[in-house]
């Protein structure tokens, strides 16, 4: 079994023991009362190369990253930084997130949110609506095609977005043929758990100029958003380096003022 296999394997535990609590039904008419998701598209699109930072407490390639004893506070530090989006772990058993952990933190900040997790069921989908999510991650690995058709359907007809994660070209190819408008690359292979810096830049140039691209994992500072951003990155998505900074409004700030500087590459829309 890979990583993802087994990850996958404990989430869908804990989702039959959450679905016992509460029946699907109900749980998506109460998710049709929660107020409209934000225009994620637009703000995406906005000038310069955004930052998506991450509340993350651990992870299985790392281990203990940062305590985080209240990610409301941790997220207002990222929103007072600049953060065009945050994106929280909801994930417990290796990355130690909640969904408690994503009411706090929907609590304390207005920029778009991003539920983080490894979504498999309609079910998850309806819950992040219900905590408020306005960005769904949707992982190609771990979903067969009919399911990311579906669930990638789901999502936008809630009205949110989602975050197709792909880490090869043909994983590529299987976003794009299910409609997705946003993808995020991600520089870690979730079956081995190595990080590849390069494969934004092998994949993002073979996408549709309108597709809104994401470089996710590995960045340290200002040098990779701007490495990206020459692969043609609308957005970074950040969580170690900001999780493990000391200083996370500084840290995050440091991103977005190099995301937004002349000398930055443009997207390439
Ligand atoms: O901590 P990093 O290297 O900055 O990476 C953040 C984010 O890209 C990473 O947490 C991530 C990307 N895709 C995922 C899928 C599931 C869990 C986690 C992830």
């Amino acid at each position: 079994m890979t990583v993802l296999e087994s990850i996958i394997e404990g989430v869908r535990e804990d989702l039959a023991a959450r679905e016992a609590e509460l029946p699907f039904d109900v749980l998506r008419e109460r998710a049709a009362k929660v107020p409209a998701p934000l225009d994620v598209m637009s703000i995406l699109r906005s000038p310069g190369v955004g930052v998506i930072a991450e509340v993350k407490r651990r992870s299985p390639s790392k281990g203990a990253l940062a305590e985080i004893p209240e990610p409301a506070e941790l997220a207002a530090q990222y929103e007072a930084g600049g953060a065009r989006a945050i994106s929280v772990l909801t994930e417990g058993r290796r990355f130690g997130g909640s969904l408690a952990d994503f009411d706090a933190v929907r609590a304390a900040v207005n920029v778009p949110l991003l539920r983080k997790d490894f979504i498999v069921s309609p079910y998850q989908v309806h819950e992040a609506r219900l905590h408020g999510a306005d960005l769904v991650l949707l992982i190609v690995a771990a979903l067969e095609q009919n399911a990311l058709v579906s669930l990638l359907d789901r999502v936008e007809s809630l009205g949110m977005t989602a975050l197709v994660e792909v880490h090869t070209a043909e994983e590529a190819d299987r976003a794009l043929e299910a409609g997705a408008s946003v993808i995020g690359v991600n520089a870690r292979n979730l079956h081995t758990l190595e990080v590849d810096k390069d494969v934004f830049g092998r994949i993002a140039p073979g996408l549709p100029f309108e597709t809104i691209k994401i470089a996710e994992s590995g960045v340290t500072g200002p040098g990779d958003l701007m490495a990206y951003a020459g692969a043609g990155a609308d957005a970074v998505l950040v969580g170690e380096s900001l999780v493990t900074s000391g200083d996370p409004k500084v840290a995050v700030n440091k991103l977005v003022t190099a995301g937004s500087h002349p000398a930055c590459p443009r997207p390439s829309r």
